[in-house]
């Protein structure tokens, strides 16, 4: 059955209601509501298998849910998109392995990376245009490559390749970014740098983040969602989500203790 569209709020950009995904019979997703307002940060934390990677793939359209509603921008229908169109509709996935080119210096990365007609690398330097440029350089800075912009992708460290890659997700100027444990493998520095720059990107776009790292996500979270087995759990706070006893219970399998 149907349900009735709820009131949206001003400045909800995400709105789910009721989803459920289904994989040969198990639910992944099962009545997941979820709501994500312009400009926020939120972080989905949840312990393994609760469904926070599946979340993320059906809002990029990767994977496509049984039921629900999945509304972007309180009118784009979400389920009736392909992956390519919802990329274009201004959501961005970067996942966990890095995907860069890593012969090219990190500049020719970001340069393929922006939205232009594709051709040859030499004539897609020619044609750049002068807010193309600016772009680039602003994204550098913020990424904080802008001393390894001639650099070849390859030689960059773990920390500067994920970085790279976010890099290329911002070039394209994407509404909402997802990203997948963002700060996996990285050193302590490059951790901090990682939570330093998801603030940042933070100021002009919404992201979601998926996380286990759980001291990342007490210093660098406003907001947090908890998943277990397929839908949301709690959400607030990382201070009211470490209080909750539902929550305790289900990452230290204790109830009420703390
Ligand atoms: N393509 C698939 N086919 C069948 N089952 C799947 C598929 N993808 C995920 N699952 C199952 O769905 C559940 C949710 O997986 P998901 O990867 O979304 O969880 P998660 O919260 O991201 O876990 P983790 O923190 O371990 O990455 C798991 O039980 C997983 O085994």
């Amino acid at each position: 059955m149907e349900t009735s569209p709820r009131k949206e709020t001003a400045g909800e950009l995400v709105r789910i209601e009721q989803l459920e995904v289904d994989f040969d019979g198990f639910k992944a997703i099962r009545g997941l509501d979820f709501s994500l307002s312009s400009g926020e940060l939120r972080f989905l934390i949840g312990p393994n298998g609760a469904g926070k990677t599946t979340l993320l793939d059906v809002l990029c359209g990767k994977v496509k849910p049984s039921k629900g509603k999945v509304l972007f921008r309180n009118h784009v229908d979400l389920t009736k998109h392909q992956e390519h169109q919802i990329a274009q509709l201004g959501i961005g996935r970067k996942f966990q392995a890095p995907s860069i080119f890593v012969t090219l210096t990190v500049l020719e990365n970001l340069l393929l990376s922006m939205r232009q007609k594709r051709g040859l690398l030499s004539s897609l330097i020619a044609q750049t245009t002068v807010e193309q440029r600016e772009r680039m350089k602003y994204y550098l800075h913020m990424i904080g490559l802008e001393k390894k912009s001639k650099d070849k992708a390859g030689s960059l460290s773990h920390g500067e390749k994920q970085w790279l890659e976010i890099g290329m997700l911002l070039i394209q100027q994407p509404e909402l970014l997802l990203l997948d444990e963002p700060a996996a493998g990285m050193t302590d520095s490059e951790t901090e740098k990682t939570g330093e720059l998801l603030h940042k990107i933070s100021d002009q776009q919404t992201i979601i983040v998926v996380e286990h790292d759980m001291d990342f996500v007490r210093q660098f979270a406003k907001t947090v969602t908890v998943m277990h087995e397929g839908s949301v759990l709690c959400e607030g706070t990382m201070q009211e989500v470490q209080n909750d006893d539902k929550v305790a219970e289900v990452y230290l399998g204790r109830r009420g203790e703390r």
